[in-house]
């Protein structure tokens, strides 16, 4: 079968910095370029080079990195009303910015120009025409028809011409763009095959520019790829104005592993797609979502006890595509609605599987765990701790005996507040008694901790807190609630999850913290009890 290439245009660097609490530093701009450039991505836009220097700055400085075959383009919007192109300081920004490509956006929506712009229609197709033919000396010419499909709905005539005059101009690439996000997919099937008989005679590529703010951005890329667009622009996770862009990662991953007869990044697998996704989050300081389709750390986590059993089978009873192919992985998830299934897979590395009373102890425990608000599925490390303990391998590195936490303000009026800890532990025949100060009382609890522990256990100081989340579970009780802190830890190997439970938040943590402190001891092989030191 011959396969058709779908160019894949990145703006996570444009339009997803134009999503609320999304803000990139230069050289997060730069780094996220540079990774797109590795993965292959066709065209990557970098910003607005008029629109503030850190842009204009990252056009400077891209120029001097190894962008493969991507190409680098800047956006723009036509030339101001009644002024010549290339006195526009717009246009000159983007002859500036030295790109190999630019893309310009222009009005196609004849309210749009008369409203909004104040100009007189034909005005604006001369605003069209001239800029697209001014930067065409300069770069290829990407043409962004902005609110084409509203456009084309009010007025199909005029959004027919706009796009004509980009073309007679020399725009090598016209691109439709439902900016509002409000079409639906059998609209952007009909419109971009009325403009495939448009513009039939040329060699013009039609793109497609879907927004999400009626949750159709992808089925509205993929409607308009099979009538007809041959590149598909979108950012990283879907980052961007109001409800966001399309996602590339899903469009990329419904063209490339669903859809016959396409492919995207010159038909190479997919497999940095969950590197990628989380590389984006990670720069922009993004919370992950977790059920990002693909992606998501759940996107092929399986909690269901009947679930579990089936994919303990065979994975594709559960699965729409094998987790592999675009970089993530099968978790097996242990909650109240566990069955048998569940805790066998997850015992796997504990090789106790033929044990069936064992693994009824296990669920059990777990069911009853959760009852208090314990919750596992993030907490991988405590629950190994309580399978080692239900089937009697655990041995304590050491042993709690008390802890005690000071906190207040040291000088309210400038708001200094402090926080100590006092821990005394037993480690083999010696009783440690130490005490620290942090920033808070979960800092200082782990100080002193590490305190008590270090001497017997150098391999400690590798390890780092990375992660504290803290939530109440059942606020119906009032101040009875449960607290459940989830702490994040890790070292140059590997991060794991532990997790404690009480009325009390300290206590909570205090539990959570025990159990991380027990993980890295048990995992790490040289965690036998060093000659503690005298005291
Ligand atoms: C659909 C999209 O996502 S398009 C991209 C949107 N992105 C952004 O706006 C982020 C970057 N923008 C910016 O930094 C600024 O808006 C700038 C630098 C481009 C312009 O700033 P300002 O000159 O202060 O104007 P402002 O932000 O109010 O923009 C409105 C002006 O642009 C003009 N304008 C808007 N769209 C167009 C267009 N397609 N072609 C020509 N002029 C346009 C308006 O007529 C208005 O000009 P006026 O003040 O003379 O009436
Ligand atoms: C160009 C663009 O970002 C839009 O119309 O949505």
């Amino acid at each position: 079968m011959t396969m058709r290439s779908i160019e894949i245009y990145d703006t996570t660097l444009r339009d997803g910095t134009q999503g609320e609490g999304v803000s990139l530093s230069l050289q997060d701009k730069l780094n996220i370029a540079q990774r797109l450039a590795e993965m292959g991505i066709d065209f990557i836009e970098g910003g607005y080079p008029l629109s503030n220097e850190k842009d204009t700055a990252f056009f400077e400085q891209v120029r001097k990195l190894d962008m493969g075959s991507s190409r680098v383009c800047a956006f723009g919007m036509t030339r101001r009303r009644s002024m010549k192109a290339e006195d526009d300081p717009g246009m000159k920004a983007l002859v500036a910015a030295q790109t190999p490509a630019v893309t310009m956006v222009g009005k196609t929506w004849d309210y749009h120009a008369t409203e909004v712009l104040g100009v007189s229609l034909d005005e604006n197709l001369d605003m069209i025409g001239e800029s697209v033919a001014f930067l065409k000396r300069h770069a290829d010419v990407l043409y962004d028809a902005e609110h084409f499909f509203d456009g084309w709905k009010a007025n199909p005539k005029y959004a027919a011409q706009t796009l004509q005059a980009a073309v007679d101009a020399g725009a090598g690439w016209v691109v439709l763009c439902d900016t509002n996000g409000g079409s639906l997919p059998e609209e952007i099937a009909e419109i971009v095959g009325q403009v495939k008989q448009q513009l039939a005679d040329t060699n013009v590529t039609i793109g497609i520019h879907c927004h999400n703010d009626s949750e159709l951005a992808v089925a509205n890329t993929l409607a308009a790829v099979d009538a007809g667009a041959n590149q598909v622009q979108g950012t990283i996770n879907g980052i961007g104005e109001r409800c966001g862009n399309v996602d590339l990662i899903s469009a990329m991953a419904n063209l490339a592993l669903k859809k016959k007869g396409y492919q995207v990044l010159g038909g190479q697998p997919l497999t940095h797609l969950t590197e990628l996704s989380r590389y984006v989050y990670e720069t922009a300081n993004l919370q992950w979502r977790s059920g990002q389709p693909f992606v998501g750390q759940s996107a092929f986590a399986h909690k269901g006890g009947m679930h579990v059993h089936a994919v303990n089978k065979s994975a594709s009873t559960y699965e729409h595509i094998d987790p592999a192919t675009v970089g993530n992985e099968r978790r097996i998830l242990v909650s109240e609605l566990s069955g048998r299934s569940n805790i066998i897979a997850l015992t796997t590395k504990h090789d106790l599987q033929d044990d069936k009373e064992l693994m009824n102890k296990i669920l059990a425990e777990v069911v009853r765990l959760e009852n208090q608000g314990y919750q596992f599925e993030s907490a991988g490390a405590s629950f190994d701790l309580l399978v080692k303990r239900l089937a009697g391998t655990f041995t304590s590195h050491f042993q709690t005996i008390k802890y005690r936490i000071v906190a207040g303000d040291r000088d309210a009026q400038n708001k200094v507040a402090f926080a100590e800890a006092i821990v005394k532990l037993q480690v083999g025949d010696v009783l440690w008694f130490d005490a620290a100060e942090g920033h808070g009382p979960v800092n200082a609890l782990d100080a002193a901790l590490r305190k008590a522990l270090q001497d017997t256990y150098p391999e400690l100081s590798e390890m780092r807190l990375l992660d504290y989340k803290v939530r109440v579970v059942d606020s119906g009780a009032g101040t009875a609630a449960h607290i459940r802190v989830n702490i994040e830890s890790g070292d140059k190997h590997d991060t794991w999850g532990t997790i404690g439970v009480s009325e009390n938040i300290i206590e909570a943590s205090w539990k959570a913290l025990v159990d991380a402190f027990e993980y890295k001891l048990h995992k790490s092989k040289t965690s036998t009890p060093q000659q503690p030191a005298e005291f």
